[in-house]
C-alpha cells in the first residue's frame, strides 16, 4: 500500500514538473537524457543484470532507432511514427541475428562480441553516404501526437517519461511471470534450466532482442528530440556508460535503471560544472574523477543502489518478512499426464556407458524400474551414481548404451525433451536460484504445464495461467512440508529445506520418474521421517522414483529394490535385506566380512554409510 502511494507520488511529482514554470528548462531537459538513458538501461538490467548476459554494445541499437527514423522522416515520408515502425523491424532483424550468433558464445567471449558489433554499427553509421557519414541527419521532424507536435523539451518530455514508464510495468510483468522466471534462470548457467523444460538458447535470444528494442525505442524518442542524429552518441563509450548505469542503479531491479541513469548523468553534469571551477583549470578532470568515484561504488554498494534505498524505504515503513503470507489464491489444477499402471515397466537402462578421457565412470550398467517404486542407487563415493542420473536425464551424453522411458529412448533427446516426457530430477549440488522465492523457484519447474509468451507476460494477459502455475508451486511446497516458507528467498534457507524445495520443484513438473540425487543429504531426522512419508505417499499415487543416497537407513527403510555400484559397475542388485548380506557389498563399504559384522547395519542403527572407498 505504501509503496504504491510513493509510486503514486513519484508519477504525480513526473507529471507536474513541467507544468510549473519556475521548474528550469534545464532541468527538463536533464529529465529527457534521464528517460532516454533509462529505457536502454532497463534492456540491459534484463539482458545483463537477470540473465547475466554482459553487453557493451546497446548504444548501437539507440543509433539503428535513431538513424532509421531520421532517415525515413527526412527522406522518404515525414511520418515519425512510421520511422518508429521501421526503426523497430530493423532491430528486430539486427538483434535477432546477433543474438543468434554472438549469444552461443560464453564466458569473455560474450562482452568482446558485443564490442565487436557496436564498433561495427558506429563505422556503418559515420560511412554510409544516404545516412550523412559523420555529419549525420539533420533537420529532423517532431514527433506530433494527433496534430499536437512535441516539438519542444516540456512536452516531448511526456512521452519519454509514458516509454518509460510502459516500459518499466512491462518488463516487471514480464520477469514476474512463466518466461520470466526462466529469464531469471539463464543466470544460473548450468541445465538446471533446460531439465524442467526451459530452451535456454531461445530465451537468451528473445530477452536480446527485447533489450534490442527498448534501446532502439530510445533512439527513435532521441532523433526527434535533439532534432539531429550523428554517429558520436552511439560508439563504444555510450555503449559502457549505459552498463556503468545498470551496475550502478542495481541490476536486480526495474527501478534501477531510473536511478542508475538519473546518478549517472546528474554525476558527469555536476563534475563537469563543480571540477574546473574547484580546482581552477579548464582540463578535463571529471572522467578521471568519475572512474575514482565509479571503482568506489562498485567496491562499496555492489548490487547498486537502488537495493539500498530500497532496503532503507523497507525499514522505514516497518515492512517485515512475507513468511506466513497467505498463499497464492486457489484457482484451477492443471491437469495431470496419465500415469503408467502400477507393475508397468517405466525405465529401462541397457548396458549405460559413460567414459570421461581414459575414466570409465559407468561401465556398461543395467537396471530397470517400474511404476510405483523406489528404487536406490548405492555406491561409494566416485562409484558413477550422480553421472548414471545424468545420462539417463540427458545432461550428459552417453558413450553407449541405451536408455528406454516408456517406449521412449532417452538418450537421444536433450535434457528439456526428457522433461517434456515427465522426467523430474533432483541435483547432488542444489540448484536454486537463491534470489528468487521458494514459490518461483518450484513455479519453474511447471514451465512445460502451461504455455506463455513474452507478449502476454508484458502485457500481463497471462494471469490466469500465472495463478494456476502459483497455485500448483504453493501445493507441491505444502506437499513436501515447507508451506510456511513460499515467499522466502530459496537462498536463506538451509541447505536441507533447500533439498527439499528442489523435490517439490520435481515434483512440480507432474513427473512419472523421479529422479533423486541425495533428497536427504543435510535432513534432520524428523526431517528424513518427513520426507519418507512423502516419497512413499508418491509410490502409493504409482509414481516411480530412482534415488541416490548414502543414508543407509533411509535406503532401506524406504526402497524396494537396489542397484549397488563401486568404481562405475554394478555390484549387486537386490531387495534392501539381500543387499544388506552381499559380500561384495560389504567389501565395498566395510573393507571385508567381519565374523562380528556379516551386514550393512540393520535399519534403524546403520545412519550414514561409510563415505569413500576402503582404504
Ligand atoms: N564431468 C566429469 N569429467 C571428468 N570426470 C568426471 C566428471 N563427472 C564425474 N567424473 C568422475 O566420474 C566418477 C564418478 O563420479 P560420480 O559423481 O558419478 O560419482 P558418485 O557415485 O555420484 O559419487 P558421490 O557419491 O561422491 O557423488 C568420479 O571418478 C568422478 O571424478
Amino acid at each position: 500500500m505504501k509503496n504504491r502511494l510513493l509510486l503514486l507520488v513519484v508519477v504525480a511529482i513526473l507529471l507536474l514538473l513541467p507544468l510549473l514554470p519556475a521548474t528550469p528548462t534545464f532541468w527538463i531537459t536533464h529529465l529527457n537524457y534521464i528517460g532516454l538513458a533509462s529505457l536502454v538501461v532497463l534492456g540491459l538490467i534484463v539482458l545483463t543484470g537477470i540473465a547475466g548476459l554482459t553487453s557493451f554494445g546497446q548504444a548501437a541499437f539507440v543509433g539503428i532507432g535513431a538513424y532509421a527514423s531520421a532517415w525515413l522522416t527526412t527522406a522518404v515520408v515525414p511520418s515519425p511514427w512510421l520511422g518508429l515502425l521501421l526503426g523497430l523491424v530493423i532491430t528486430f532483424a539486427v538483434s535477432y541475428l546477433l543474438g543468434a550468433i554472438t549469444l552461443r558464445l560464453s564466458g569473455h567471449y560474450l562482452p568482446l562480441g558485443t564490442i565487436a558489433w557496436c564498433l561495427s554499427l558506429y563505422y556503418l553509421f559515420g560511412n554510409l553516404a544516404f545516412l550523412g557519414q559523420y555529419d549525420g541527419i539533420a533537420g529532423i521532424e517532431p514527433i506530433s501526437v494527433f496534430g499536437f507536435s512535441l516539438g519542444h523539451g516540456r512536452r516531448i518530455y511526456y512521452l519519454i517519461w509514458l516509454c518509460v514508464l510502459l516500459a518499466m510495468w512491462g518488463t516487471r510483468n514480464l520477469l514476474d511471470s512463466r518466461p520470466g522466471r526462466a529469464i531469471r534462470a539463464l543466470r544460473s548457467g548450468g541445465g538446471m534450466a533446460e531439465s524442467f523444460g526451459v530452451d535456454m538458447a531461445a530465451y537468451k535470444v528473445i530477452i536480446f532482442v527485447y533489450a534490442a528494442l527498448l534501446a532502439s525505442v530510445s533512439g527513435w524518442l532521441y532523433a526527434h528530440m535533439q532534432r539531429a542524429v550523428s554517429p558520436s552518441p552511439f560508439g563504444l563509450n555510450y555503449g559502457i556508460e549505459y552498463l556503468f548505469m545498470a551496475v550502478v542503479g542495481g541490476t536486480g531491479s526495474v527501478w534501477g535503471a531510473v536511478v542508475g541513469s538519473g546518478l549517472i548523468l546528474t554525476l558527469k553534469d555536476q563534475l563537469q560544472n563543480v571540477l574546473p571551477k574547484l580546482l581552477n583549470t579548464t582540463a578535463n578532470f571529471e572522467l578521471v574523477a568519475f572512474g575514482i568515484i565509479m571503482v568506489l561504488v562498485l567496491q562499496y554498494a555492489r548490487h547498486g543502489v537502488w537495493p539500498i534505498l530500497a532496503g532503507w524505504w523497507a525499514s522505514l515503513i516497518g515492512q517485515t518478512s512475507l513468511r506466513g503470507q497467505a498463499p497464492p489464491a486457489a484457482a484451477p489444477e492443471l491437469a495431470q499426464r496419465p500415469r503408467p499402471e502400477k507393475g508397468t515397466q517405466v525405465l529401462r537402462v541397457d548396458d549405460l556407458r559413460k567414459e570421461f578421457g581414459g575414466l570409465v565412470a559407468v561401465n556398461d550398467i543395467n537396471f530397470s524400474l517400474k511404476a510405483g517404486e523406489i528404487m536406490g542407487l548405492i555406491g561409494p563415493n566416485g562409484a558413477g551414481k550422480s553421472t548414471t542420473f545424468n545420462l539417463i536425464s540427458g545432461v550428459l551424453p552417453l558413450t553407449a548404451g541405451k536408455v528406454d522411458f516408456l517406449g521412449h529412448r532417452l538418450d537421444t533427446l536433450r535434457a528439456r525433451d526428457i522433461a517434456a516426457l515427465g522426467v523430474g530430477r533432483t541435483f547432488q549440488h542444489v540448484q536454486l536460484l537463491p534470489s528468487m522465492t521458494v514459490l518461483e523457484n518450484v513455479a519453474l519447474g511447471a514451465h512445460l504445464r502451461r504455455k506463455v509468451g513474452v507478449l502476454p507476460a508484458v502485457l500481463r494477459s497471462d494471469r490466469r495461467q500465472e495463478a494456476e502455475l502459483l497455485h500448483e508451486a504453493a501445493r507441491q511446497i505444502q506437499r513436501v512440508g515447507l508451506g510456511d516458507y513460499l515467499y522466502e528467498q530459496a537462498g536463506n534457507l538451509a541447505l536441507g529445506q533447500q533439498r527439499i524445495v528442489e523435490i517439490a520443484r520435481a515434483l512440480a513438473a507432474d513427473p512419472v520418474l523421479l529422479l533423486l540425487d541425495e533428497p536427504a543429504a543435510g535432513l534432520r531426522y524428523k526431517e528424513k521421517q518427513d520426507l519418507a512419508r512423502v516419497l512413499d505417499q508418491l509410490r502409493q499415487e504409482g509414481m516411480s522414483i530412482l534415488l541416490v543416497e548414502h543414508d543407509m537407513d533411509f535406503v532401506m527403510n524406504l526402497t524396494d529394490h537396489i542397484v549397488v555400484m563401486d568404481f562405475g559397475t554394478k555390484l549387486a542388485e537386490g531387495t534392501p535385506s539381500h543387499i544388506q548380506s552381499d559380500p561384495a557389498v560389504l567389501e565395498a563399504y566395510l573393507g571385508g566380512v567381519d565374523d562380528d559384522d556379516d551386514a550393512i547395519e540393520a535399519p534403524g542403527h546403520a545412519g550414514q554409510a561409510p563415505q569413500g572407498r576402503p582404504a
